[in-house]
């Protein structure tokens, strides 16, 4: 199996840069979320893998093979991709069978080998009782996965997901995302996978790539953006936390207890390097008789099943997020002991 090289590509319409010099290496069998708010380029950057959108600079590769750069295109159909979109787009006069083994039809295979590449398709999925339904009478999550069987029908390289569960409701996306994962475990294909949904592409890929503005904003593993975003708009976009400026530490810095709590309690002007602290790191002390830690007062309550949240002001203006087991009444003082911090770049 092969990588995919995306090359310091870019695209542009007419004055408008949607891909600006995009780089990343996706390893074979890997599954890749591209992840970023609405109109950051992530579509075209799929739509230009599948080979749908011409380059405007740069390359992209699989393996030593170039699939598109400024002077090559390779058309879709000699990529060895399939593409999944969010409307499923199957023939409503077909049975899901027939759905699915269409692409085999196109490249004209038939008899047993047909056969058997649609059921082993169709067992990818786990539909093999509904190969003779028609896709109306399947609900939207099995949809989906006739969608999935017939682009894995073909055996490509690299399968390209665009928001494929965006059509669904919040339940049946959180079956889906495991059906997926459990898809991706089977195949093994290499999965390209567009979303604005940062839980989804926490829960499903293997690396993220987060976009800006057609650009990257970072391109790592779930557990290092949470823990080490790079800046405040990636830790912005990914989970929950709160934003401090702290008197010590530099960008890409892990600060402890100790030098965050003496750090904050610096004058603001000294206060220069912005800090990520997530909730599950600040310990609120109610009834603090000593008034150990930074002074805070309650401002909101939010009860979220397991826990609380706490939306909290500091002395010093800031707000900060914190978790808490019980509910603390609104107006109330407590002290609160920040435990650690990530220092940010800061922005420019
Ligand atoms: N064919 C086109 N002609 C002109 N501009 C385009 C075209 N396709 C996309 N764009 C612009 O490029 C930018 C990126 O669009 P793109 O669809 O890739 O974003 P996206 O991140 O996928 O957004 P969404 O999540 O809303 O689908 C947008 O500003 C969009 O208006």
């Amino acid at each position: 199996m092969a990588g995919l090289t995306i090359e310091s590509v870019s695209k542009r319409f007419g004055e408008q840069t949607a891909v600006d010099a995009l780089s990343l290496e996706i390893e074979p069998g890997e599954f890749v979320a591209l992840l970023g708010p609405s109109g950051c380029g992530k579509t075209t950057m799929l739509r230009m893998l599948a080979g749908f959108e011409a380059v405007s600079a740069g390359e992209i590769r699989l393996g030593e093979r170039t699939l598109a750069s400024r002077e090559r295109q390779l058309p879709p159909e000699q990529r060895n991709m399939a593409m999944v979109f969010q409307s499923y787009a199957l023939w409503p006069h077909m049975s899901v069978a027939d759905n699915v083994g269409y692409p085999l039809k196109l490249r004209r295979l038939g008899g047993e080998a047909y056969r058997h590449q649609v059921a082993k398709a169709l067992a990818m999925v786990e539909l093999e009782p509904y190969a003779q339904r028609s896709p109306q009478e399947l609900s939207g999550g099995q949809r989906q996965r006739v969608a999935l069987a017939r682009c894995l029908v073909t055996d490509p390289d690299v399968v390209l997901l665009d928001e494929p569960l965006a059509n669904l409701d919040r339940h049946l996306r959180a079956s889906m995302e495991l059906s997926f994962r459990d898809f991706h475990r089977r195949t093994r294909a290499t999965l390209v996978y567009v979303t604005h949904d940062q839980s989804e592409a926490m829960a499903l890929a293997d690396r993220i790539a987060v976009m800006r503005d057609g650009r990257l904003a970072q391109w790592a593993t779930p557990q290092t953006l949470y823990r080490q975003p790079r800046s405040a708009w990636v830790a912005g976009f990914i989970g929950q936390g709160s934003l401090l400026n702290v008197a010590a530490g530099q960008p890409g810095v892990r600060l402890e207890e100790a030098a965050l709590m003496r750090g904050l309690a610096e004058v603001a002007a000294e206060r220069t390097q912005p800090l990520l602290v997530r909730p599950e790191h600040v310990t609120v002390l109610p009834d603090a008789p000593s008034r150990q830690g930074l002074q805070a007062r309650v401002e909101g309550v939010t009860f979220r099943g397991e826990r609380y949240e706490l939306h909290l002001r500091l002395a010093s203006g800031e707000t900060l997020l914190a978790y808490h087991p019980v509910a603390l009444g609104e107006g109330l003082q407590v002290g609160v002991i920040l435990r650690e911090g990530w220092c940010l770049e800061r922005e420019t």
